[in-house]
């Protein structure tokens, strides 16, 4: 990845704790407090134990049998009791705690999505990264954050009062075991930084390994991988991405192992030495047995305290870091410029205005539009026409403001797109694009999608499909309109009904679903139709053309299609070349003049002739 790793700031890791408690609070307040509790509760409950083993030792050693020994027997055997019950229920307190958290992280995380403004941060792929680092982490993450921090306070509680214990049979070995776990504990967060740049380096080869994944197991590629063979092939790509991931997972692995195994043998060093001293020290009458019996358990939790603590807090700088890239997502600042205070998008009343627009896809990139000077008036059908790649689809997606214009401007009624809410400008909009989506949603949702509002509306969703010549199709369909479109998902009855009762619509009836989607927006400014024909039959064609054209009656369209016939009736078509526009006018004229719109038309028209006529 090109950019800069997660940093390590101590503020920024403030920061981070800070929202992740914040998250917790406000996703499960409850539930975080009883985690918060039963983890101090557990972290007190070794030290506890410790105390309580010298007293009853001591008080054995003594041969006392009175209440007070008694009791602490029956303390430590509580103890016990609850050192065992505890991780059970705090694991299943912190999973719930997790589910609730990675919840509203999810639902945050996809809302700071939704309010990308444009389409092109969708193709930047270090944006994808982050966003994939912050949706894997979103979901543990801030839980994780939350857990790892209470461990590493418990923790740091439970080595405390050990250490205490200990200090009171020898502060030379209570130092001495306290010393020899911090090395461990450094090693760990060293550890975890790496754990969590290793993820951060592998998110590129986990998304190509989830595209040829993709390939390898869609529908949509099925039928290009079986008929060139790609099998293999991809999935050779896909494991090698696997590889490439796995050993830098490796390598971490064993690095980490080494330090650990490293460290965790000097501990066991210095507690042996430990025990030697406390022993030697014993025989010469210095402690009591229960002494020893409490400073071996002290040693042990102690060690096994430091330990933990070493392990969560790697494991709490690992969500750390990752709660970075889902905090910088939140905060990405926006992709295009919207003022705070924007204009109302007016009705369009005299049209679009394309002011010396220059547009290319980044700085890298070459020009796509370079200077065009274009008005689409407003109550007329404009075509747009040109060779592959001359940029018509650019202009439309200008038009509703998926990018800005590099240079120039486009101004609706005289006002910048850029000062309008683009929320309310795309209200105004209705639009085919030409890479329209197929939804794996029912008939109906799938036409309803085009105006939210209209989702349960089913009188209009059935208008709207029989404008597009789907109606009878859409209502003789095993469900009618509630059946799912497409066969990935089993309908949500399929199981009582035993039917799989999803279906594939055929290309072109998928574009009329398209176009029917389009049609329920009806009573729209700006009508865009990005290639409506291209799959259809020649009956179909003619048929939403005719459609199309009384659809337009009075409205604002833009047309483009390469089907030079089905736009021959636009009040105006613009040919384009170069990223201007190279000739302008309507059927008639533009034949007049002889120039490319003639050449393509008369191209197009002869493979209409009959051979030799
Ligand atoms: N998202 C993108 N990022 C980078 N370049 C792009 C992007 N979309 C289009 N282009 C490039 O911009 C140029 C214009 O593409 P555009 O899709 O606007 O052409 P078009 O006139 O609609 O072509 P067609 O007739 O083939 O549909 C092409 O060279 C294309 O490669």
């Amino acid at each position: 990845m090109t950019e800069q790793r997660l940093g390590l700031a101590p503020a920024r890791i403030a920061g981070h704790l800070r929202a992740a408690v914040a998250l917790a609070v406000r996703a499960a307040p409850g539930r975080t407090a009883v985690l918060a509790l039963g983890t101090l509760l557990s972290a007190a409950l070794p030290v506890a134990a410790a105390l309580l083993t010298r007293a009853v030792v001591d008080g054995l050693a003594r041969g006392a049998t009175g209440p007070g020994w008694t009791g602490a027997v029956g303390a430590l055997a509580g103890v016990g009791v609850l050192i065992g019950l505890g991780p059970a229920v705090l694991a299943y307190v912190r999973a719930d705690v997790e589910r609730a958290v990675a919840l509203l992280a999810k639902d945050r995380l996809f809302r700071a999505v939704d309010t990308v403004v444009g389409v092109a941060r969708f193709e930047d792929p270090d944006y994808l990264d982050r966003l994939m680092l912050a949706d894997e982490s979103g979901g543990r993450g801030p839980g994780q954050v939350i857990d790892s921090a209470f461990g590493v306070f418990a923790a740091a509680l439970t080595v405390g009062g050990l250490v205490a214990s200990l200090w009171t049979v020898s502060p030379v070995v209570a130092a001495a075991v306290l010393l020899s776990g911090l090395p461990v504990l450094a090693a760990e967060l060293i550890l975890g930084r790496q754990r969590a740049w290793t993820e951060w380096d592998i998110s590129p080869a986990k998304r190509r390994e989830l595209f040829y994944r993709d390939m390898l197991a869609t529908e949509q590629a099925a039928k290009e991988v079986r008929l060139f063979r790609l099998g293999g092939f991809l999935r050779e790509r896909m494991l090698r991405e696997r590889r490439s991931a796995q050993a830098a997972e490796h390598a971490t692995d064993r690095r980490a192992m080494l330090v650990q195994s490293g460290l965790a043998t000097a501990a066991a060093i210095v507690a042996g030495a430990a025990l030697l001293v406390v022993t030697a020290q014993s025989r010469a009458g210095a402690h009591s047995v229960g002494d020893i019996a409490m400073f071996l358990a002290a040693v042990l939790g102690v060690q096994t305290a430091l330990a933990g603590a070493a392990a969560q807090a790697a494991k709490a700088i690992q969500a750390l870091l990752l709660f970075d890239s889902y905090r910088a997502v939140l905060a990405d600042p926006p992709d295009l410029p919207v003022p705070a205070v924007t204009r109302p998008a007016p009705p369009l009343r005299t049209g679009i205005e394309l002011r010396d627009v220059w547009f290319r896809y980044g700085p890298n990139h070459p020009w796509v539009l370079r200077g065009l000077d274009l008005t689409i008036p407003a109550g007329r059908a404009t075509a747009l026409v040109g060779r592959n790649g001359c940029g018509k689809s650019t202009l439309v997606k200008l038009l509703c403001r998926f990018y800005d214009p590099t240079r120039g401007a486009i101004l609706w009624d005289g006002i910048d797109l850029r000062e309008l809410d683009p929320a309310e400008l795309r209200a105004r909009i209705s639009a085919v694009f030409q890479d329209y989506v197929n939804y794996e949603l029912s008939a109906a949702e799938n036409i309803g999608v085009g105006d939210l509002p209209a989702l349960d509306d089913r009188p209009r969703i059935h208008a709207a499909a029989g404008r597009a010549g789907m109606h009878e199709l859409l209502a003789a369909l095993p469900h009618g309109y509630d059946t799912m479109l497409g066969r990935r998902f089993n309908a949500p009855d399929a199981q009582a009904t035993g039917m799989d009762t999803g279906v594939n619509p055929s290309g072109g009836q998928r574009q009329r679903i398209a176009i029917a989607r389009a049609f329920l927006r009806d009573a729209r400014d700006l009508v865009i139709l990005d290639e409506p024909s291209a799959g259809l039959d020649a009956a179909a064609e003619h048929e939403v053309h005719a459609r199309l054209r009384a659809e337009r009656a009075g409205l604002t369209s833009v047309l483009i299609s390469h089907r030079l016939n089905a736009i021959r009736e636009a009040d105006d078509i613009v040919v384009l070349a170069d990223g201007a526009v190279h000739e302008r006018g309507d059927h008639e004229t533009l034949l007049a003049v002889g120039g490319e719109y003639a050449t393509l038309f008369a191209l197009q028209a002869s493979g209409y002739q009959p051979a030799g006529a």
